[in-house]
């Protein structure tokens, strides 16, 4: 946990109760989240689990059937404007002016606000300079790269210095340089104290980044807190990796079954499935012969059991 979140024991995100239907599905089933200052939430789920959906209720873009979103204190929807000062976006996909440089995207941004933000220019300079924008300030933005047009993005969440910044797969179909340079720059962010809440598909970017993962599943919350937490309590405490082979499968799928474990999962040649501590002694002396490797869960790990859930 950092510091600043230490001194800042108040949310400046608190959603409570969040619903939202489709038609008769509802896609978002009583959330509940909270982002503190210096923290990135990180929200995982399968597609469709209500992400995005979510991030858009919290940010505003959507109204809730039930429930409310404060920022900083103040409930969206008694201070709609104060609250939109409050926040910066990053959705999917870029929605630039394209007939305007990458200059006066940032500046004409920023008019939107009220109150407006005083000195502007400046603030839109130091953003050029800080997501190494300037060489491309008199471009437009359909001439950069996937990596700079997202830069872009996230500087132009930032012109009216919000303190809760949303980011919707802020990296997908980047290169993997172009991904570590926006990690770089949210982790920067996260350090001087906004609270930001991410959506992702890219488990090793909500491992390295997320201080703290909520994962959706069907619209409900299945599991939140810190990462080992949330592996811990979706996956389990131990990975066994067994050679994908081993004439003894049969058997120990039914061990599996019969003592209450999910089914193992095949990846390539091998064969893996979680147990916790009491269940591995267990299964070591039952199947003490066996070769086979231990090692923690990861991410991975639980996006294949929400996808394999929903198979
Ligand atoms: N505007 C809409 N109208 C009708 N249904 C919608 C709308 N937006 C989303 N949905 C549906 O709501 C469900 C949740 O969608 P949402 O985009 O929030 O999920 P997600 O977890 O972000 O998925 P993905 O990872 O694929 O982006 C999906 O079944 C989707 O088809």
């Amino acid at each position: 946990m950092s510091a600043v979140i230490q001194n800042n024991p108040k949310p400046l995100l608190a959603a409570h109760g969040l619903v939202k239907h489709f038609g008769s599905t509802r896609v978002v089933d009583g959330v509940d989240l909270q982002c503190r200052s210096g923290e990135i939430l990180g929200m995982l789920g399968a597609n469709g689990a209500g992400k995005t959906t979510t991030l858009r209720l919290c940010y505003g873009f959507l109204q809730p059937d039930e429930g409310s979103v404060f920022i900083d204190g103040v409930e969206r929807q008694k201070d709609p404007d104060g609250v939109n000062r409050q926040i910066g976006v990053c959705t999917q996909d870029d929605t630039f002016d394209t007939d305007f440089t990458v200059r006066d995207n940032l500046l004409w941004f920023g008019h939107y606000f009220r109150p407006r933000p005083t000195d502007l220019e400046s603030r839109v300079k130091e953003l050029l300079d800080r997501f190494d924008l300037t060489r491309y300030a008199k471009a437009k933005p359909d001439t950069l790269s996937g990596g700079y047009r997202r830069r872009l993005m996230i500087a132009r969440a930032l012109v009216h210095q919000p303190k809760v910044l949303f980011l919707d797969e802020p990296t997908t179909g980047l290169d993997p340089q172009a991904r570590m340079a926006v990690w770089e720059l949210v982790d920067g962010l996260r350090n001087e104290g906004l609270g930001i809440v991410l959506t992702t598909h890219y488990m090793d970017e909500a491992e390295r980044l997320s201080d703290n993962l909520l994962v959706l599943k069907e619209g409900q919350v299945v599991s939140v807190g810190a990462p080992r937490t949330v592996l811990g309590d979706l996956v389990g405490e131990h990975v066994v990796v067994l050679d994908a082979k081993i004439p003894q499968a049969e058997m120990i799928e039914s061990w599996l079954d019969k003592e209450g474990f999910s089914e193992p999962t095949r990846i390539l040649n091998t064969w893996q499935f979680a147990l916790d501590g009491a269940g591995l002694a267990r299964f070591s002396a039952a199947f003490g012969q066996l070769r086979f490797e231990v090692r923690p869960p990861n991410l991975d790990d639980l996006f294949l059991q929400l996808t394999d859930d929903d198979s």
